[in-house]
């Protein structure tokens, strides 16, 4: 064979040897042409697929991948620079507007990273820098978890805190479904969520859930193992906050003393008046308990939520199945505001602490009034106490 093999190509006749180079050449170039186009296509298929970056066109590293939020630019792919998910979430955050969660202003910025990111509409869109992008990777999914309560307990600050986390997407504003808008269904509650990647978490909040009689019962029927997140503050303070962000809005209400009591002499508080219903906490608790678990609804502390951000944070992150990833290195206390706030990232100046709305100071009350109150809510806090199995030492 071999011999056959040598002897046939020492003794060629010009033609066919000239014949049988132009075949092998054409062969070998159509052959390599084909690997070329099979390689081309097999790259920018894997790179779409992946692409669940912030940067359309940039994949991300895999989920999980994260550090401190002071992340670095890690390099540069197609003309795209390669951000750490910690880089990417900081520039994220960088791009809300602070307190209300919203995008800022969209329409100062114009596309850049890889392409035409202008070309689509997306379902959510953010500022990077100054540039537009659009988060079009993942689907909108129905929360898995939710801040239900409570009022003025402190539910803005652990939004904003916790959505810094890489593997959850909030949405901004208050959809109140499960109170206001049920009869819309659950389509149209999926359309207000954000898009998320099958490793992240849908998250909202609407403390009003808390204090709602069909929440619990609604909340169970889009699923029964949704995690619910309760922020909780001392009811005194509370109900003090609550009247402090009415009067702002109605400057000509009833004092806080004429509208907590029915019989202030008598000391009858008037539990009609949501400001004192909302902190009965354990008869709404009780409620919550017919549809879903103990173990299944995390209580914070809105007080040690101020005095110690990072140690609340940490269990939440906990609760909901999450890296502890929010720590504190990410908050400082800011003196002026007299509340945590989040360090800004190296990328931006601008100030991540919560709106004027939250941190208010509260309109002053009779310290006889104050005590009275204390006492009436004392038996309903021993009772919640014991039912959640802690103490919150509010008495
Ligand atoms: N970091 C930080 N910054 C500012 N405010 C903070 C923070 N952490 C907790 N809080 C407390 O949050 C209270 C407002 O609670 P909510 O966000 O639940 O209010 S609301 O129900 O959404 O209106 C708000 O109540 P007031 O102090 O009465 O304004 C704050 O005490």
């Amino acid at each position: 064979m071999a011999h056959r093999f040598i002897s046939s190509r020492s003794v060629p006749s010009g033609g066919r040897l000239n014949a049988r180079f132009a075949f092998i050449c054409t062969i070998s170039l159509s052959f390599t042409y084909v690997c070329y186009s099979v390689i081309f296509f097999c790259s920018s298929t894997i790179m779409t697929k992946q692409g669940t970056s912030d940067e359309k066109g940039c994949p991300l590293p895999p989920p999980g991948q994260n550090g401190p939020i002071e992340g670095k630019v890690s390099g540069k792919l197609n003309g795209c620079t390669l951000l750490t998910p910690d880089v990417r979430f900081a520039r994220r955050e960088e791009a809300r507007v602070p307190g209300s969660g919203q995008p800022r202003d969209r329409s100062k910025h114009a596309a850049s990273c890889c392409g035409n990111l202008s070309r689509s509409v997306p379902a959510t869109e953010y500022t990077l820098n100054n540039l537009t992008v659009s988060q079009k990777y993942g689907n909108k999914k129905l929360p898995n978890a939710l801040i239900v309560g409570v009022k003025k307990g402190g539910t803005r600050a652990v939004l904003e805190f916790i959505r810094i986390h890489p593997d959850v997407r909030a949405l901004g504003t208050e959809p109140h479904f499960f109170d206001r808008h049920y009869d819309r269904g659950l389509d149209w509650y999926r359309g207000l969520m954000p898009r998320t990647l099958d490793s992240q978490i849908t998250l909202e909040k609407t403390p009003s859930y808390f204090v709602t009689g069909e929440a619990p019962r609604r909340i169970a029927s889009m699923s029964p193992e949704t995690k619910l997140i309760v922020v909780v503050r001392n009811p005194v303070t509370r109900a003090i906050s609550d009247y402090t962000q009415t009067l702002s809005k109605k400057p000509d209400i009833p004092t806080f003393e004429e509208l907590a009591f029915k019989n202030r002499s008598l000391g009858a508080v008037d539990t009609s008046w949501n400001a004192i219903r909302i902190g009965m906490y354990i008869l709404h608790l009780d409620t919550w308990l017919q549809y879903f678990r103990l173990s299944q609804i995390h209580f914070v502390s809105g007080e040690r939520l101020i005095t110690d951000p990072a140690g609340e944070m940490g269990r939440v992150q906990d609760f909901l199945g999450l890296k502890r990833i929010i720590t504190d290195k990410h908050f400082y206390f800011n003196r002026t505001k007299g509340f945590p706030c989040l360090k800004k990232p190296e990328s931006s100046s601008q100030p991540r602490c919560l709106g004027k709305s939250k941190g208010r100071l509260h309109v002053q009350i009779d310290q006889e009034v104050i005590e009275q109150l204390r006492e009436f809510y004392r038996p309903f806090n021993i009772k919640f106490y014991e039912t959640v199995g802690h103490d919150f030492r509010w008495d």
